[in-house]
């Protein structure tokens, strides 16, 4: 990607989208070929199959799946819907994104500062492309030069919010950004005011009541507000002349929706449902419904279990995408790096407490008892899958001890606090504690990870696969966006399949996926060539 010089993004006006910026690196190969609309490639992907014997041995086969991989070049003009638009989070993207678009400087007590995107995996790491040739160092791209990808400044920002303040307003309520960079952008985002959205009381704490002053008739579930978001979605896409939409979910947490034999348990039950008008039937899953009903990919950025069985075989059904759950912001993120370093370093984690404080109006929301249950799930399961990959370490079912505490202090504002305690055994009866103190500017370490779920969920619409050569027609990704993972807490993946939370390896994988892409196999690490002359 060539370096967004903000002086030329300034003098344009706007961002040097890169559907005009020449590729960084092609990939010299009989298996890849690319034409002005498509790269497409032929990829061997070689996995180890094991059996056992009847003995009980292990057998381990190479096994290798041949893929043709297309990927359609042309970016389009792309629009990111946030359903909570008003809130921290969506106030904080949205105000990040301008500031980044104009190439905005600002001063702060600490000095001057500019506009970046640090941590997002997109548009601030890089991915190990390869080894120069002559110098047998090691060649490190950005990883937004991976495949074309919209570039977050060309992103077109709408959404909803059941609070009607506009987002300069929001932005104040927020208390996240600097006054000197809040100024800068107070014109544009005060042009920007939410839909009205749907509003059902039950699901959200009581205590989100009096920002409810922008929603749409009705309480509980019903057709017409699927239809009314499925409009607004098109006539957003229609007044800014949008070729694509993704919707992000990224409004209160809700309480979790009863699993109904004949209510949400199929796609055809969802439907009749929410026509039959429901109780149980959620805010975030009728956005969920409509956004798969208008094709149009929707990611849950909250710990609620939005997609109950019913709207997962509805986006299987439609071929549209789906991904969740809650963004893996700070404390877990750090959990599932720390847990997978130590579980396989051979250290017997026993005992996890994790504790927080944040004042935002998420914590707010978080106060009341079935919305942190919410929460306390997705922030739980982290570690199930490192847990459960060591039999050395622990007996089939033993787990660590895990504790989750949120808690509600106004003071800190949206500069949660979080306090980690990792107790382990270690050789000869021996302990380790490590104990962490991580203050999480909550809202500028998600807003960026809202950015990665949508420039990647964008990419995977132009992705396409086929295994059988005589096969007509190429097939898109399982509805149902695992490769998202890295960025959440409780990743959703595809009926039957595993669930990996271990960071390292979600970052592998969609590393590794758009490798796959452009016909380049997977980095190993291995680096033969410095072992082995
Ligand atoms: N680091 C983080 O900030 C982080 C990490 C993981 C998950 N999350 C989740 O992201 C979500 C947003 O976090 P936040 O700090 O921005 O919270 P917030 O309370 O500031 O923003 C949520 C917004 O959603 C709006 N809203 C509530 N119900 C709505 C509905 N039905 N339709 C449209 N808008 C609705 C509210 O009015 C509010 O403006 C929360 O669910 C939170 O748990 C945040
Ligand atoms: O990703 P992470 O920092 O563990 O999780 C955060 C929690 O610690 C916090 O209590 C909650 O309010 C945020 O929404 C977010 O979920």
């Amino acid at each position: 990607m060539a370096p967004h010089a903000t002086a030329d993004v300034a003098a344009n006006g706007g961002s040097d989208s890169p559907n005009n910026t020449p590729p960084l690196f092609t990939v010299n190969s009989p298996n890849v070929v690319y034409t002005a609309d498509e790269i497409n490639t032929q990829y061997a992907y070689n996995t180890t199959e094991v059996t056992r014997t009847a003995d009980g041995k292990l057998v381990a086969t190479p096994k290798t799946t041949n893929y043709q991989f297309k990927v359609d070049r042309h970016v389009g003009k792309v629009g990111m819907m946030l359903v909570g638009l008003g809130g921290n989070n969506g106030s904080t993207v949205t105000a990040g994104i301008i500031a980044n678009r104009r190439g905005l400087t600002w001063e702060t007590r600490e000095g001057h500062r500019a506009s970046n995107y640090y941590g997002s995996v997109v548009m601030s790491s890089t991915v190990k492309l390869g080894t120069d040739a002559k110098t047998n160092q090691e060649i490190n791209i950005p990883f937004h030069d991976m495949l074309p990808m919209v570039h977050p400044n060309d992103l077109v920002i709408g959404g909803w919010d059941i609070s009607a303040m506009n987002l300069a307003d929001a932005m104040d309520r927020a208390q996240v950004l600097e006054p000197t960079l809040k100024d800068l952008v107070r014109k544009e985002m005060a042009e920007i005011k939410p839909l009205p959205s749907i509003y059902y009381p039950d699901f959200i704490a009581a205590n989100q009541e009096d920002r409810a002053d922008n929603v749409l008739p009705g309480s509980k579930a019903c057709w017409a507000h699927v239809e009314q978001i499925q409009k607004d979605i098109r006539d957003f896409k229609a007044a800014n002349g949008l070729d694509k939409v993704v919707v992000l979910w990224t409004a209160n947490t809700e309480r979790y929706a009863d699993l109904l034999s004949g209510v949400n348990d199929t796609a055809d039950n969802l439907i009749a449902a929410i026509k039959a008008g429901h109780d149980e039937v959620s805010p975030s899953t009728v956005f969920a419904v409509a956004c798969i009903l208008e094709k149009t990919p929707f990611i849950n950025g909250s710990p609620q279990n939005t997609f109950v069985p019913g709207a997962i075989a509805l986006a299987e059904q439609h071929g549209a995408f789906i991904g969740g759950d809650d963004f893996k912001s700070g404390q877990t993120k750090m959990k599932s790096a720390l847990v997978d370093f130590l579980i396989n370093a051979g250290i017997k984690l026993t005992s996890i407490a994790s504790y927080n404080h944040l004042g935002n109006n998420d914590g707010k929301n978080l106060s009341s008892q079935k919305q942190f249950r919410s929460k306390e799930i997705s922030k739980s399961n982290v570690v199930d899958d490192m847990v459960a990959a060591n039999d050395i370490l622990y007996a089939k079912d033993e787990h660590p001890d895990h504790t989750v505490v949120i808690k509600y202090m106004p003071a800190v504002g949206d500069n949660k606090r979080a306090l980690d305690e990792y107790y382990a055994e270690i050789f000869m009866g021996g302990h380790q504690t490590i104990s962490l103190f991580n203050i999480c500017e909550d809202s500028l370490l998600a807003s960026p990870l809202i950015i990665d779920l949508v420039v990647v969920a964008e990419l995977m619409t132009r992705i396409s696969w086929k295994a059988d050569p005589a096969a007509q027609d190429f097939k898109g990704f399982h509805s149902v966006l695992s490769v998202l993972s890295y960025m959440l807490k409780a990743p959703l993946t595809p009926p039957g399949t595993p669930v990996v939370n271990a960071l390292a390896k979600q970052r592998a994988a969609l590393t590794n996926i758009f490798r796959a892409c452009v016909g380049l196999q997977p980095e190993s690490e291995m680096t033969l060539e410095h072992k082995l002359f």
